[in-house]
């Protein structure tokens, strides 16, 4: 195996000569004291010139084989992710470093790698490539990016019931409305809110209120389609937005919940607690309404479904 070398023209002592083998020696004293893969390739025929001695370790002694075959697995040829290209001017020439990132396929570690080419000492132009161990940092990033991908899941969803919170659901509702007015589409608001509902915090406790809130949700969930937005807009108020979707059947859309949360059993104890709920319904057949206006349509058809004895569902029209 050649000993890594400088451009030709820049040797001043014949290779060979007794203080030339000191100082190759020398530096391979230095490569092999390198936490890091140091290794030569030749740009054209790949073939492996030096391995230093962290690089044999963990990827054994390349005499005579190529460098896709020693640092990579499952390679027949060079590898398509090869650094050459980026490593050469448009004249052919050595165009400085190259920094970029890895995971290796042999041994699935990450390294960060900075390659260049030079001239080899037999004139050659080969790739230098020093790569350094980058598993735990990449590591510790990619347990951050899923941290934070979770979080800001969680900033949009309703932590007892798990629909949409208030302002997912708007984030999502205005889509939804932006969709409805390019189509000139029809587009449902529905709202409803639980009837008397203190009274069965104030009668079993806040924990069973909590889980007749979580039945309430999972009857909503079960009723509504892939394209409906569903939320919690706070306390026992929550709303749905169906896209596409006309007056008859967001009325026959509301009656159906309303029957599931009022038909809805919560065993506790020795009684079971029903609920019911008030509903109000608003429609727009040609998306010219915005969500802030629907939604304070379907809140003025919720309140007259309150006035008028509840467990009902009302409509509010524009
Ligand atoms: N358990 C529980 N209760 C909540 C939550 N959010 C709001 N509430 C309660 O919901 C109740 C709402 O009471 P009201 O606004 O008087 O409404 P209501 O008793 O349902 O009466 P109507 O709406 O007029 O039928 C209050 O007791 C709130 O404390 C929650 O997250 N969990």
């Amino acid at each position: 195996m050649h000993s890594p070398g400088s451009k030709p023209e820049e040797t001043s002592r014949e290779p060979g000569t007794a203080c030339d083998c000191s100082r190759t020696a020398g530096f391979e004293i230095i490569l092999d004291s390198i936490d890091a893969i140091v290794y030569v390739a030749d740009m054209r025929t790949h073939e492996l010139l030096y391995l230093n001695s962290y690089g044999r370790q963990h990827y054994g002694d390349p005499e005579a084989l190529k460098c896709w075959q020693v640092l990579q697995a499952g390679q027949a040829g060079p590898c398509d992710f090869c650094s050459n290209p980026h490593l050469l001017d448009a004249d052919g020439e050595p165009a400085g470093v190259y920094v970029w990132e890895i995971r290796n396929t042999r041994t699935g570690r990450w390294y960060e790698c900075r390659d260049q080419a030079r001239y080899w000492s037999d004139g050659r132009l080969v790739r230098i490539e020093i790569a350094t161990d980058i598993t735990e940092r990449k590591r510790i990033e990619e347990e951050l990016a899923a941290a934070k991908h979770q979080a800001e899941a969680l900033a949009h969803v309703d932590e007892l019931t798990g629909l949409n919170n208030r302002r997912a659901f708007f984030q999502l509702g205005l889509q939804a409305f932006r969709q409805a007015a390019r189509a000139a589409g029809p587009i449902a608001v529905i709202m409803f809110d639980l009837d008397h509902f203190k009274q069965i915090n104030d009668a079993h406790g806040h924990l069973v209120g909590d889980k007749v809130l979580v039945a309430v949700a999972n009857g909503m969930r079960s009723q509504i389609r892939e394209a409906d937005i569903a939320g919690r807009l706070g306390g026992e108020e929550f709303a749905l937005i169906l896209p596409e979707t006309t007056l008859s059947e967001a009325l026959t859309a509301a009656e159906r919940l309303r029957g599931v949360i009022a038909a809805t059993r919560l065993a506790h104890g020795s009684i079971h607690i029903q609920c019911t709920s008030s509903f109000g319904v608003a429609v727009c057949e040609d998306g010219s309404l915005d969500l802030e206006h629907m939604l304070s349509l379907a809140d003025a058809g919720l309140y007259k479904a309150k006035r008028n004895g509840r467990n009902r569902v009302e409509h509010a029209g524009p």
